[in-house]
Order: C-alpha cells, then structure tokens, then sequence
C-alpha cells in the first residue's frame, strides 16, 4: 500500500528524517511510535504531500506521489491539532466537509457512536478539547477509504470514547482497511496494533510485530522495551 525509499527531511539545521525507508502492506493497524521530535508527524505529512520532502520517494499502491494529489481522494487523515473557525457550529462543519470531498459519507452513526447529538448546533469555540476531537474522528471516519492516516487520535478522550474509538479502528481493519497511526499511548498500542514502526534519530530503528519488539529488546512490556531503546541511545 506504502512504499517509502530513502526518504529525507530537514528543517534549516534540524535533519528530522534520515533516509527512511517502509513498506507497508494493505491491511491493519500500524502504530507509528517515536519520542517527541522524532518526525513521526513530519513522516505522516509526507505521505500526504503536506511537506515536501529533500528527497527520497513515496509511492501509494504502487504510484509516486509526487505532484500528484488526487491520491489523496483515497486516503481520510485526523490532523493532531485540527484549526477550524470556532465561529462554525458542528453540523456546518461536517456538511462543508462532504461538500468539500464529494464522497459518500456515513456520518450520522459515528454522531450516535460518539454521543455527539447534544452538540450538533454548537460553535465550535464553545466546546471541550475531547468533544472537538470527537467531532474531527467523525470528519475522518465518515468517508469509505482504504486508508486512514490518523495523527494522535486519542487525544483529550475519555475512556468511553477511547472504547468507541478502538471499537472503529477494529471495524476499519475488518474491512480491509490499512490504518498508520501516531499515539504516545502504549497501551492502545498494544491493545489495537498489528505492528509497530518505531522511529529514532530520524531513522526506522524497528518495524514488526510488537512481540518481536519485546524480544529485540529483551522486555516483556512495550513501556519497558521502550525505555530500553532510550537508555541504549542514551549509553551509546
Ligand atoms: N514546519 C516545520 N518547520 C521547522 N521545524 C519543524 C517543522 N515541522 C516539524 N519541525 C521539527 O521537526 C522535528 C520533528 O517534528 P515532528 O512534529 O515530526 O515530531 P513528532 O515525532 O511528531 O513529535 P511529537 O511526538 O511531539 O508529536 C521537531 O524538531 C520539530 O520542531
């Protein structure tokens, strides 16, 4: 599904990716994990042509990205911090939204999912931080796409909506769907993920199955063997 060669990026001085280099095949959850500044977001933008990379190549199904951009029809993406006008009220939001991508979209059962009906005509500057991120997976979950790149999307729920989340990711995968997410959370990771891309220094240090993780890293939980990455860096 993702094909990623040698791909490089570097802000001024900061060189955030190194040459990283991914496959990822159709299907599943992909758990993207990385200490803060490891470029996990700056990887996701550039799979969706959001920064341009210095250079490498990324290719979806089989086709280079690069100026193009109706591949993007193909894939929904949950922003980490999504910047709507907080004059607009809830239900304006999503019709602009499917005004704007012309595709079939199945909003109203994500609303019920995520007890959303109580805000439908409220702006959204006068909602809670979780209410807004209910509001923004709904914006990403109504469209059919067969992937979904979504940024920290547990961010500010709480452990109802966590479970109405999961309970969507799961259905995603069931339908074939191939999901790369970001999260600090590792307990989502280990509940949800098929695999795991961990990033460090601007380089894939692993990508497989998390149990394969546990034995590189000689750990028998994900917060463990991730502390034993950093302190191995740490002491290199
Ligand atoms: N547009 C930009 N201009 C300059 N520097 C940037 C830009 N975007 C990202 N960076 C820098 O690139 C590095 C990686 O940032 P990125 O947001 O990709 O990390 P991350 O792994 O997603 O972090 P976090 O876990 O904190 O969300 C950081 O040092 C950041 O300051």
């Amino acid at each position: 599904m993702i094909q990623i060669q040698d791909l490089q990026k570097r802000f001024g001085k900061n060189e955030v990716l190194k040459g990283i280099d991914l496959e990822i095949p159709a299907g599943g959850i992909y758990a993207v994990l990385g200490p803060n500044g490891s470029g996990k977001t700056t990887l996701i933008k550039s799979v969706l042509g959001l920064v341009i990379p210095d250079k490498g190549s990324i290719s979806l199904s089989g086709e280079r990205i690069r100026n193009r951009w109706r591949y993007r029809e193909a894939l929904n993406y949950l922003p980490q911090i999504a910047n709507f006008p907080g004059n607009i009220r809830v239900r304006e939001l999503i019709g602009m939204i499917k005004d704007l991508r012309q595709k079939r979209s199945e909003e109203a059962a994500l609303i019920e999912l995520f007890r959303l009906q109580p805000f439908l005509d409220k702006k959204l500057s006068n909602l809670s931080g979780g209410t807004k991120q209910k509001v923004n997976l709904v914006l990403t979950f109504m469209f059919d796409s067969p992937l979904l790149i979504l940024d920290e999307p547990t961010s500010g729920l709480d452990p109802a909506s966590l479970l109405s989340l999961k309970k969507l990711i799961r259905k995603e995968r069931e339908n074939g769907k191939t999901l790369l997410v970001t999260t600090h959370i590792l307990q989502f990771v280990e509940e949800i993920a098929d695999q795991v891309i961990y990033l460090l220094e601007g380089k894939i240090y692993y990508q497989g199955t998390l149990s394969g993780l546990l034995e590189k890293t000689g750990q028998t939980d994900l917060e463990h063997a991730i502390a034993a990455i950093t302190s191995e860096k740490q002491d290199a």
